[in-house]
Protein backbone atom coordinates (compact mmCIF):
# COMPACT_ATOMS: atom_id res chain seq x y z
CA UNK A 1 0.00 0.00 0.00
CA UNK A 2 1.63 3.21 -0.83
CA UNK A 3 2.17 5.91 1.50
CA UNK A 4 2.31 9.47 0.70
CA UNK A 5 4.83 11.61 3.01
CA UNK A 6 3.09 14.92 3.11
CA UNK A 7 4.96 17.52 2.08
CA UNK A 8 2.24 19.51 -0.14
CA UNK A 9 -1.32 20.69 0.89
CA UNK A 10 0.06 22.17 4.10
CA UNK A 11 0.32 26.07 4.67
CA UNK A 12 2.04 28.11 7.16
CA UNK A 13 -0.07 30.48 8.05
CA UNK A 14 0.77 33.95 8.84
CA UNK A 15 -1.34 35.68 11.54
CA UNK A 16 -2.68 33.87 15.05
CA UNK A 17 -4.57 31.12 15.24
CA UNK A 18 -7.96 33.52 15.93
CA UNK A 19 -7.55 35.28 12.88
CA UNK A 20 -7.25 32.11 11.02
CA UNK A 21 -10.54 30.58 12.84
CA UNK A 22 -12.78 33.12 12.11
CA UNK A 23 -11.86 36.41 10.59
CA UNK A 24 -10.40 35.70 7.48
CA UNK A 25 -14.07 33.72 6.80
CA UNK A 26 -16.15 36.77 7.90
CA UNK A 27 -14.60 38.48 5.00
CA UNK A 28 -14.73 36.10 2.52
CA UNK A 29 -17.53 33.36 3.71
CA UNK A 30 -16.69 31.62 0.54
CA UNK A 31 -13.11 30.93 0.99
CA UNK A 32 -11.69 27.96 2.94
CA UNK A 33 -9.13 28.14 5.12
CA UNK A 34 -6.70 26.17 3.14
CA UNK A 35 -6.34 28.84 0.54
CA UNK A 36 -4.33 31.33 1.75
CA UNK A 37 -2.66 34.00 -0.26
CA UNK A 38 0.99 32.99 0.82
CA UNK A 39 0.89 29.62 1.52
CA UNK A 40 4.83 27.76 2.22
CA UNK A 41 5.48 24.32 2.02
CA UNK A 42 6.40 23.51 5.17
CA UNK A 43 7.45 19.99 5.94
CA UNK A 44 6.22 18.57 8.93
CA UNK A 45 8.26 15.81 9.59
CA UNK A 46 6.80 12.26 10.49
CA UNK A 47 3.13 12.66 9.40
CA UNK A 48 2.50 10.02 6.93
CA UNK A 49 -1.23 10.10 5.05
CA UNK A 50 -2.45 7.17 3.12
CA UNK A 51 -5.03 7.91 0.96
CA UNK A 52 -7.80 5.10 -0.21
CA UNK A 53 -7.21 3.46 2.78
CA UNK A 54 -10.98 1.77 2.44
CA UNK A 55 -13.32 2.21 0.06
CA UNK A 56 -16.85 4.05 -0.05
CA UNK A 57 -18.27 0.22 0.36
CA UNK A 58 -15.97 -0.36 3.32
CA UNK A 59 -16.95 3.25 4.86
CA UNK A 60 -20.71 2.41 3.97
CA UNK A 61 -20.53 -1.34 6.10
CA UNK A 62 -18.37 0.93 8.83
CA UNK A 63 -21.58 3.73 9.40
CA UNK A 64 -23.96 1.14 8.80
CA UNK A 65 -22.29 -0.66 11.79
CA UNK A 66 -21.31 2.80 13.97
CA UNK A 67 -24.94 4.06 13.61
CA UNK A 68 -26.54 0.95 14.97
CA UNK A 69 -24.47 1.67 18.00
CA UNK A 70 -25.79 4.27 20.62
CA UNK A 71 -23.45 7.01 20.74
CA UNK A 72 -22.57 8.84 24.04
CA UNK A 73 -21.91 12.64 24.54
CA UNK A 74 -18.43 14.57 24.40
CA UNK A 75 -16.52 17.29 24.72
CA UNK A 76 -17.10 20.36 22.55
CA UNK A 77 -20.37 19.10 20.11
CA UNK A 78 -18.92 15.90 19.40
CA UNK A 79 -19.73 12.20 20.16
CA UNK A 80 -17.82 9.10 20.77
CA UNK A 81 -17.78 5.54 20.86
CA UNK A 82 -15.16 4.27 23.01
CA UNK A 83 -13.33 1.15 23.30
CA UNK A 84 -10.67 0.41 25.63
CA UNK A 85 -9.33 0.17 28.70
CA UNK A 86 -10.11 3.05 31.21
CA UNK A 87 -7.35 5.89 32.45
CA UNK A 88 -7.29 8.51 34.41
CA UNK A 89 -3.86 9.96 32.77
CA UNK A 90 -3.61 12.37 35.85
CA UNK A 91 -3.32 9.74 38.44
CA UNK A 92 -1.67 7.41 35.89
CA UNK A 93 -4.34 4.68 36.49
CA UNK A 94 -5.53 2.40 34.05
CA UNK A 95 -8.14 -0.36 34.26
CA UNK A 96 -8.80 -3.35 31.90
CA UNK A 97 -12.49 -3.96 33.85
CA UNK A 98 -15.41 -3.49 31.18
CA UNK A 99 -13.35 -3.77 27.91
CA UNK A 100 -14.14 -6.40 25.99
CA UNK A 101 -12.73 -5.56 22.75
CA UNK A 102 -13.99 -4.23 19.31
CA UNK A 103 -17.10 -4.52 17.05
CA UNK A 104 -16.44 -7.15 14.40
CA UNK A 105 -17.90 -4.84 11.61
CA UNK A 106 -14.68 -2.41 11.83
CA UNK A 107 -11.81 -5.88 12.28
CA UNK A 108 -10.87 -4.86 8.76
CA UNK A 109 -9.69 -1.76 9.49
CA UNK A 110 -7.21 -3.54 12.23
CA UNK A 111 -6.02 -6.24 9.47
CA UNK A 112 -5.60 -3.80 6.94
CA UNK A 113 -2.91 -2.00 9.22
CA UNK A 114 -0.88 -5.18 8.92
CA UNK A 115 -0.19 -4.05 5.21
CA UNK A 116 1.03 -0.50 6.32
CA UNK A 117 5.12 -0.63 7.00
CA UNK A 118 4.38 2.23 9.20
CA UNK A 119 2.73 0.47 11.43
CA UNK A 120 4.27 -2.64 11.83
CA UNK A 121 3.59 -4.83 15.04
CA UNK A 122 0.74 -2.29 15.98
CA UNK A 123 -1.56 -3.66 18.51
CA UNK A 124 -4.52 -1.88 18.55
CA UNK A 125 -5.93 -1.20 22.47
CA UNK A 126 -8.29 1.85 22.30
CA UNK A 127 -10.28 2.17 18.82
CA UNK A 128 -12.81 5.65 19.08
CA UNK A 129 -15.66 6.22 17.16
CA UNK A 130 -15.57 10.03 17.08
CA UNK A 131 -18.60 12.16 15.18
CA UNK A 132 -18.30 15.79 14.34
CA UNK A 133 -21.59 17.35 13.41
CA UNK A 134 -22.06 20.92 11.62
CA UNK A 135 -25.04 21.53 13.64
CA UNK A 136 -23.84 21.34 16.61
CA UNK A 137 -20.65 23.43 15.88
CA UNK A 138 -18.44 20.61 17.15
CA UNK A 139 -14.58 21.03 17.19
CA UNK A 140 -11.83 19.40 18.94
CA UNK A 141 -9.40 22.02 20.83
CA UNK A 142 -5.78 22.06 20.37
CA UNK A 143 -3.74 18.74 22.54
CA UNK A 144 -1.30 16.38 22.59
CA UNK A 145 -2.63 12.68 23.06
CA UNK A 146 -2.03 11.29 26.46
CA UNK A 147 1.87 10.02 26.62
CA UNK A 148 1.56 8.27 29.49
CA UNK A 149 -0.26 4.71 28.36
CA UNK A 150 -0.71 6.09 24.51
CA UNK A 151 2.31 5.40 22.66
CA UNK A 152 3.78 6.66 19.47
CA UNK A 153 2.00 5.59 16.71
CA UNK A 154 -1.47 7.79 16.55
CA UNK A 155 -3.84 6.18 13.56
CA UNK A 156 -6.92 7.99 12.08
CA UNK A 157 -9.44 6.48 9.72
CA UNK A 158 -11.56 9.98 7.88
CA UNK A 159 -15.17 8.86 6.72
CA UNK A 160 -18.15 10.67 5.70
CA UNK A 161 -16.11 13.88 4.54
CA UNK A 162 -12.74 15.48 3.83
CA UNK A 163 -11.58 17.52 6.51
CA UNK A 164 -8.28 19.21 8.00
CA UNK A 165 -6.35 18.53 10.93
CA UNK A 166 -4.67 21.81 12.35
CA UNK A 167 -1.52 21.80 14.16
CA UNK A 168 -0.14 24.72 16.15
CA UNK A 169 3.32 23.93 18.17
CA UNK A 170 3.25 23.43 21.54
CA UNK A 171 5.50 25.53 23.93
CA UNK A 172 3.29 24.17 27.03
CA UNK A 173 4.62 22.81 30.40
CA UNK A 174 6.39 19.54 29.89
CA UNK A 175 4.09 18.00 32.19
CA UNK A 176 1.16 17.96 30.66
CA UNK A 177 -0.05 15.68 28.72
CA UNK A 178 2.49 13.31 30.61
CA UNK A 179 5.11 14.58 27.93
CA UNK A 180 7.82 14.52 30.36
CA UNK A 181 7.63 10.54 30.10
CA UNK A 182 8.10 10.35 26.81
CA UNK A 183 11.78 9.82 27.31
CA UNK A 184 11.92 7.13 29.55
CA UNK A 185 10.83 4.92 26.47
CA UNK A 186 12.11 4.27 23.30
CA UNK A 187 10.52 5.53 19.47
CA UNK A 188 9.16 3.39 17.50
CA UNK A 189 10.33 5.06 14.52
CA UNK A 190 13.11 6.85 13.27
CA UNK A 191 13.06 10.46 11.75
CA UNK A 192 12.37 9.17 8.57
CA UNK A 193 9.52 6.84 9.67
CA UNK A 194 11.49 3.51 9.89
CA UNK A 195 10.73 0.92 12.17
CA UNK A 196 13.37 0.67 14.68
CA UNK A 197 13.93 -3.09 14.95
CA UNK A 198 16.35 -3.01 17.37
CA UNK A 199 13.07 -1.58 19.85
CA UNK A 200 10.20 -4.19 18.85
CA UNK A 201 12.56 -6.99 19.44
CA UNK A 202 10.82 -8.73 22.48
CA UNK A 203 13.86 -10.73 23.20
CA UNK A 204 15.83 -8.65 23.72
CA UNK A 205 15.60 -7.78 26.97
CA UNK A 206 17.63 -4.42 27.59
CA UNK A 207 15.94 -2.85 24.85
CA UNK A 208 14.71 -0.01 26.61
CA UNK A 209 18.17 0.68 28.01
CA UNK A 210 19.69 0.96 24.13
CA UNK A 211 17.01 3.08 22.72
CA UNK A 212 17.25 5.40 25.15
CA UNK A 213 20.54 6.20 24.68
CA UNK A 214 21.20 10.15 23.39
CA UNK A 215 21.31 9.09 19.66
CA UNK A 216 17.98 7.42 19.36
CA UNK A 217 15.63 8.49 21.66
CA UNK A 218 14.64 11.75 23.11
CA UNK A 219 12.42 13.29 20.36
CA UNK A 220 12.14 16.13 22.59
CA UNK A 221 15.31 16.51 22.43
CA UNK A 222 15.77 15.31 18.56
CA UNK A 223 13.26 17.29 17.03
CA UNK A 224 14.36 20.29 18.91
CA UNK A 225 18.06 20.65 17.83
CA UNK A 226 19.05 22.66 14.97
CA UNK A 227 19.60 20.08 12.74
CA UNK A 228 16.52 18.36 12.48
CA UNK A 229 13.56 20.61 13.58
CA UNK A 230 11.88 22.24 10.90
CA UNK A 231 10.73 24.74 13.13
CA UNK A 232 14.52 26.01 13.10
CA UNK A 233 13.75 26.89 9.24
CA UNK A 234 11.96 29.56 10.31
CA UNK A 235 13.49 31.06 13.06
CA UNK A 236 10.60 31.38 14.77
CA UNK A 237 10.16 33.98 17.50
CA UNK A 238 6.22 33.55 18.59
CA UNK A 239 5.51 29.96 17.56
CA UNK A 240 1.82 30.27 18.70
CA UNK A 241 1.52 32.20 15.47
CA UNK A 242 2.38 29.22 13.19
CA UNK A 243 -0.06 27.05 12.04
CA UNK A 244 0.17 23.88 9.89
CA UNK A 245 -3.17 22.52 8.08
CA UNK A 246 -3.06 18.91 7.01
CA UNK A 247 -6.06 17.85 5.04
CA UNK A 248 -7.69 14.64 6.08
CA UNK A 249 -9.10 13.13 2.90
CA UNK A 250 -11.92 11.41 3.51
CA UNK A 251 -11.43 7.05 3.10
CA UNK A 252 -8.04 8.30 4.02
CA UNK A 253 -5.89 6.66 7.07
CA UNK A 254 -3.65 9.27 8.98
CA UNK A 255 -1.02 8.47 10.97
CA UNK A 256 0.83 10.83 13.64
CA UNK A 257 4.45 9.94 15.03
CA UNK A 258 7.31 11.70 15.89
CA UNK A 259 7.62 15.50 15.85
CA UNK A 260 4.18 15.86 14.96
CA UNK A 261 2.75 13.70 17.86
CA UNK A 262 4.96 14.93 20.55
CA UNK A 263 5.92 18.51 19.74
CA UNK A 264 2.77 19.75 18.28
CA UNK A 265 -0.53 20.51 19.32
CA UNK A 266 -3.52 19.33 17.04
CA UNK A 267 -6.91 19.99 16.72
CA UNK A 268 -10.16 20.24 14.45
CA UNK A 269 -11.76 23.42 14.08
CA UNK A 270 -15.04 24.33 13.61
CA UNK A 271 -14.93 25.80 10.05
CA UNK A 272 -13.58 21.92 8.82
CA UNK A 273 -16.70 20.33 9.09
CA UNK A 274 -19.29 20.77 6.62
CA UNK A 275 -22.07 18.63 7.51
CA UNK A 276 -20.87 15.25 9.15
CA UNK A 277 -17.64 13.49 9.63
CA UNK A 278 -16.75 10.79 11.93
CA UNK A 279 -13.37 9.53 12.54
CA UNK A 280 -12.31 5.91 13.79
CA UNK A 281 -9.30 7.05 16.23
CA UNK A 282 -6.64 4.08 17.28
CA UNK A 283 -4.10 4.35 19.91
CA UNK A 284 -1.03 1.74 20.59
CA UNK A 285 0.29 1.09 24.05
CA UNK A 286 3.57 2.65 24.69
CA UNK A 287 6.66 0.54 25.29
CA UNK A 288 7.08 0.24 29.04
CA UNK A 289 3.65 -1.60 28.58
CA UNK A 290 4.89 -3.83 26.08
CA UNK A 291 6.81 -7.40 26.10
CA UNK A 292 9.51 -6.65 28.68
CA UNK A 293 8.36 -3.15 29.50
CA UNK A 294 7.69 -2.51 33.29
CA UNK A 295 3.78 -2.96 33.13
CA UNK A 296 4.04 -6.00 30.92
CA UNK A 297 1.23 -7.68 32.86
CA UNK A 298 -1.33 -5.22 32.94
CA UNK A 299 -0.56 -4.54 29.64
CA UNK A 300 -1.10 -8.32 28.28
CA UNK A 301 -4.29 -8.69 30.02
CA UNK A 302 -5.39 -5.66 28.23
CA UNK A 303 -3.96 -6.84 24.84
CA UNK A 304 -5.79 -9.88 25.66
CA UNK A 305 -9.17 -7.86 25.60
CA UNK A 306 -7.95 -6.12 22.75
CA UNK A 307 -8.08 -8.88 20.61
CA UNK A 308 -11.77 -10.01 21.11
CA UNK A 309 -14.53 -8.67 18.20
CA UNK A 310 -18.05 -8.85 19.30
CA UNK A 311 -20.80 -8.91 16.84
CA UNK A 312 -23.15 -5.47 18.12
CA UNK A 313 -26.44 -7.69 16.84
CA UNK A 314 -26.03 -10.35 19.33
CA UNK A 315 -23.96 -8.47 22.28
CA UNK A 316 -26.11 -5.61 24.31
O1 LIG B 1 -10.85 14.02 14.72
C1 LIG B 1 -9.65 13.82 14.54
O2 LIG B 1 -9.18 13.54 13.44
C2 LIG B 1 -8.70 13.97 15.70
C3 LIG B 1 -9.19 13.40 16.97
C4 LIG B 1 -8.21 13.56 18.06
O3 LIG B 1 -7.30 14.32 17.98
C5 LIG B 1 -8.32 12.76 19.29
O4 LIG B 1 -9.31 12.01 19.46
O5 LIG B 1 -7.42 12.83 20.13
FE1 LIG C 1 -5.72 13.84 19.39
Amino acid sequence: MALLQLTEGMRLCPGPVKAARGDERQENPGTRLMTWKMPICLLVPNKVLSENFISPAEENTLMEGIDEIPWDKSQSGRRKQNYGPKCNFKKKNMKAIGFTGFPVFSKFIQDKFTYVDILKNYQTIEQCSLEYDADRGASIDPHIDDCWVWGERIVTVNLLEDSVLTFTPYCGEISRYNLSDVVLYPPVLDKNGHIIQECTNAENSHFIQECTNAENSHFIQECTNAENSHLNIYNLQDQEEIVVRVPMPRYSLLVMFGCARYLWEHCVLREDITKRRVCLAYREFTPVYLNGGQFEKIGQEIIDRAQQFWNHKTVS
